[in-house]
């Protein structure tokens, strides 16, 4: 059976070492491997995590775990894997790395796809401090980076006393991210189950991205744009591949996440296109009329206007609105 990989990350202080302690107490929560990154001298949140039971914990110090540790982390996530097999017993259930919550998703993505030799699902899950919402983060760049990669983000601290609205908050994040999961429960762990529970982004997010943004304009962020960018119909891989790197180049570290499916001169059904910052993995070929309309991809991205961005996806025949 395949491992889940969660990449836990969130701002400073939202949540993740407190919402992991929950899914460890829990006994669904057995059978879980954890890697902590923390980028002071002392990993602090490894240091709590390893005193809270028996679960098997590695600490990854040398560094932010986006910057620095690409290589740390796969070693040791291959110590993990192989310890477990050399002491003939079966795969993790889980495994969750803790980023420091100042850590970029993308670059930990792709440190992860030289670990293709295991069997991992792997998932994007961010905590979102329900309280503070994104408006006041001095990390914002990052703060927007964690949450658009996430399939499935977790409101916290609403089960405080005088927590605020679940709903207007579970709003706030889906302005940031509209395709991702939102986990609105304040029993603690009721909350870690949902949050581990393997599942991905939303069904609709699944099986049409467009549609899902669809109808959003009520609720935009100040920063963040949700975009539609449309390709011809029919255009060859080639220029598919071309535009990708263009807009990778030209957004840089603003181009947040993009989805959907395009239809492909000579391929066989949709591909679908995925990118996490400017990370693209492989594009994944769908079956016939899965994965919703082709050539229609969600872009989202952070201080960008859609005239920018008309800019790169124009010399590609793409036409770009914003939701
Ligand atoms: N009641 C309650 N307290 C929470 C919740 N989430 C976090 N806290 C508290 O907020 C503080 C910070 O939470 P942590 O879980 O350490 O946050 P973190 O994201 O791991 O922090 P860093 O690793 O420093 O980025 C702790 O005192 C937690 O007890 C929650 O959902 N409910």
């Amino acid at each position: 059976m395949a491992t889940d990989f969660h990449i836990l990350c969130g701002f400073l202080g939202s949540g993740k070492t407190t919402l992991l302690l929950d899914l460890l107490g829990t006994p669904e929560g057995a059978d879980t491997a954890v890697l902590v990154n923390d980028v002071g001298a002392i990993n602090v949140d490894g240091a709590v995590v390893a005193s809270s039971g028996d679960t098997q914990v590695a600490m990854l110090s040398n560094g932010c775990v986006c910057c620095s540790v690409g290589n740390d982390l796969v070693a040791t996530v291959d110590d993990l894997v192989y310890g477990r097999i050399d002491a003939g017993l079966p795969p993790f259930r889980r495994m969750v790395l803790e980023c420091s919550g100042l850590s970029r998703p993308s670059p930990i993505v792709r440190s992860l796809a030289d670990l293709g030799a295991h069997d991992f699902r792997v998932r994007v899950l961010s905590t979102f401090d329900a309280g503070q919402g994104t408006e006041h983060a001095a990390s914002f760049e990052e703060a927007a980076a964690q949450l658009a990669a996430a399939q499935a983000i977790v409101l916290t601290r609403l089960d405080l006393d005088g927590a605020p609205d679940a709903a207007a908050s579970a709003a706030a994040a889906r302005a940031v991210n509209p395709l991702a999961r939102i986990v609105a429960e304040p029993d603690r762990p009721a909350r870690a189950l949902a949050a581990f529970d393997g599942q991905g982004l939303t069904a609709a997010a699944v099986a049409d991205p467009a549609a899902a943004v669809g109808g959003l304009r009520a609720m935009r962020h100040p920063r963040i744009g949700v975009f539609l960018a449309t390709l011809p119909a029919g255009c060859d891989w080639g220029t598919v591949a071309h535009w990708i790197e263009d807009l990778a180049a030209r957004c840089g570290d603003r181009l947040l996440r993009v989805k959907g499916a395009v239809a492909v001169a000579g391929v066989d059904g949709p591909l679908l296109i995925q990118g996490v910052g400017t990370i693209f993995g492989p594009p994944m070929r769908l079956r016939p009329g899965t994965g919703g309309e082709p050539g229609r991809l969600v872009i989202i991205a952070r201080d960008l206007s859609r005239a920018e961005l008309a800019e790169v996806c124009e010399p590609y025949g793409a036409t770009v609105v914003e939701t």
